[in-house]
């Protein structure tokens, strides 16, 4: 992803490297006229102006170049963030539901926050770095063609110190990493505290509990690789300050006492560069530190295993295919098993299937089964959430393997599952926002009309109760009238009335739009108003009845 933006912004950053490279010579040439200057001053008491005149245009130039360096570069850092915010995006939006769940949404959000601004921090930083290389090398130079056996004592020297510096650089980006890792736990362990306020206030244990082994331990690791960062770095810093001091006075002392055939002018020349380019060795150093940061953070961005953005204008446009598809008849489903990863150190890993069954649009098919027997499981198999482990499922004879399939599909689903998420615009079926008009009836018969208004068929209010917002979610539902309506235990919490309203009138009322109604449910009296009934025990499908084929007493045979 980074290198796809690095080679769209190539010619900026071309353009920003080269107005550093400029600034840097003019910088240099600053230098060389001070040396030349300084020269005649001392042989001959005054300095030509014209001397004087190209020293004024290298300030003028380093001056110039270097603002225009600056300029471009934090516009270019300011375009990497905003394509990187939206390829994440976009990335998020092509990633399975079932990768998005394994992550978490704090992890993602915290990196999509902090970890791209801090990563676009780091960048505005590379005009700087690339000055101080442009600037290091050219001096470099300029030593070498003062005096080449000089010069090379000089770059022993620095070699032995940038190797120094890399072992430590090397030991900080590797302290940095796992301070990372901490941050982002204590930043979990702080979420917790945040959104677990209401069960912390009851429950006194459990506050103590949390913030000593999520906040305070995290916070001590924090403490330990801080310390630890944040002595790498500006050691470097100090140590190589010193250094350099340490190689002038070398220098001075060596030419008064071994070096007796070098001239003054070299000796000067080469004083007054290695003090130049103090500044800029120095600023080479904190970059290494910025930019280890910078690595980081773009570690984080790869690491969260984002799928590829490659088709994501497939990915949202309406396809021909649609077309068809929207014409189904039957969904096979063959053989179906799914088995979750497993996670961290649990070792339990459920798996639900194979599953063989089918589904005729227009039906309504009851799920049921005791907790934890996978029945939303295979609810988010049916809506394409999770992609089956063996098996497939099928509609009119077309397996639904591929990313793209499955995206097809998923046109045809709606849900409420248990773990909603309630937007507050509702989509037709034309994905326009919905006629405010075909929204009321379903919230007066749905008692909401007093709660929530809706304007250009946007929700106003929706800090509403949990079963409210049920109501809501079940409304939108309705209208974004897809062929496939899953409800997962949508009764639960709320009053009998719109029990009954939902089993005895919505219900119906998709069905005789020739919907496929699947609803995961426990409420055994309103069994009989299925067209086909699922049992599901420890993942396995244990009963599969078609009313038609059975005058049993379905309470009984389904309620253990
Ligand atoms: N994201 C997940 N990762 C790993 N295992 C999971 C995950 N979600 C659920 N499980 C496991 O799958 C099993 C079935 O869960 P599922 O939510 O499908 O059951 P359910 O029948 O809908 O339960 P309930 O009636 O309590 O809602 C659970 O026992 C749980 O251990």
């Amino acid at each position: 992803m980074i290198r796809t933006i690095m080679i769209r912004c190539k010619w900026p950053s071309v353009f920003a490297i080269t107005l550093s490279s400029l600034a840097a010579l003019a910088g240099l040439g600053m230098l060389n006229s001070i040396i030349i200057n300084l020269m005649e001053l001392m042989s001959s008491h005054q300095v030509n102006r014209v001397g004087f005149i190209i020293f004024a245009i290298a300030g003028i130039g380093a001056l110039l170049f270097g603002l225009g360096s600056r300029y471009v570069t934090a516009k270019l850092s300011a375009d990497v963030v905003c394509e990187l915010r939206v390829q994440l995006t976009q990335r998020l939006m092509c990633t399975p539901y079932s990768i998005v769940e394994t992550l978490g949404h704090q992890r993602i959000l915290s990196v999509i926050n902090s970890d791209v601004a801090k990563f676009a921090d780091g960048l505005l930083r590379i005009p700087d770095f690339i000055y101080s290389v442009v600037t290091v090398a050219l001096c470099a130079g300029y030593l070498v063609a003062l005096s080449w056996p000089l010069s090379l004592v000089v770059f022993a020297f620095f070699i032995i110190c940038a190797l120094g510096v890399q072992l430590f650089s090397r030991a900080g980006i590797r302290q940095l990493h796992i301070l990372r890792g901490h941050e982002q736990d204590l930043f979990d362990g702080m979420t917790t505290l945040v959104k677990g306020m209401k069960e912390f206030s009851i429950n006194v244990n459990r506050r103590r509990f949390v913030y000593k082994n999520r906040v305070t331990r995290h916070c001590k690791d924090i403490k330990e690789h801080r310390v630890k960062v944040s002595f790498i770095f500006p050691m470097l810093n100090h140590i190589s300050d010193k250094l350099v001091l340490f190689l002038v006075g070398s220098i001075i002392f060596c030419a008064g006492n071994y070096w007796l055939n070098t001239s003054f002018n070299i000796i000067i020349g080469f004083i007054l560069t290695i003090l130049y380019m103090v500044k800029y060795i120095d600023n080479l150093v904190g970059s290494i530190n910025r930019l280890g940061d910078v690595y980081s953070y773009f570690k984080n961005i790869e690491n969260l295993g984002l799928s590829h953005a490659a088709n994501f204008e497939t990915h949202i446009q309406n396809n021909t295919k649609l077309v068809d598809m929207k014409q189904w008849n039957e969904i096979k489903i063959n053989q179906l098993y799914f088995k979750y990863n497993r996670i961290d150190l649990d070792e339990y890993c459920f798996s639900v299937g194979p599953i063989t069954t089918q589904f005729k649009r227009g039906d309504v098919v009851f799920i049921t089964g005791g907790n934890g027997c996978g029945k939303t499981t295979f609810a988010k198999l049916m809506l394409g959430l999770y992609r089956p482990t063996k098996g497939s499922i099928s509609v009119d004879g077309l397996p639904i393997y591929h990313q793209d399939e499955c995206e097809l599909y998923q046109q045809l689903c709606s849900a409420v599952l248990a773990d909603f998420h309630l937007f507050n615009q509702v989509l037709g079926a034309d994905d326009e926002p919905a006629n405010d008009a075909d929204i009321m009836p379903y919230l007066q018969r749905l008692e909401m009309d007093k709660k929530v208004s809706t304007h250009h068929g946007c929700f106003l209010s929706t800090s509403l109760s949990q079963s409210q917002k049920k109501r809501l979610a079940l409304i939108m539902s309705c209208l974004e009238d897809r062929s496939i309506c899953v409800f997962d235990e949508w009764t639960t919490e709320q009053d009998p009335k719109f029990k009954e309203i939902f089993y005895t009138e919505i219900i119906p009322q998709l069905k005789r739009k020739n919907k496929l109604v699947i609803v995961i449910t426990q409420d055994d009296e309103y069994f009989e108003l299925a067209d086909q009934l699922i049992r599901l025990e420890s993942g396995q499908l244990v009963k599969d009845i078609h009313l038609e084929q059975s005058e049993i007493n379905l309470k009984k045979y389904f309620v253990k």
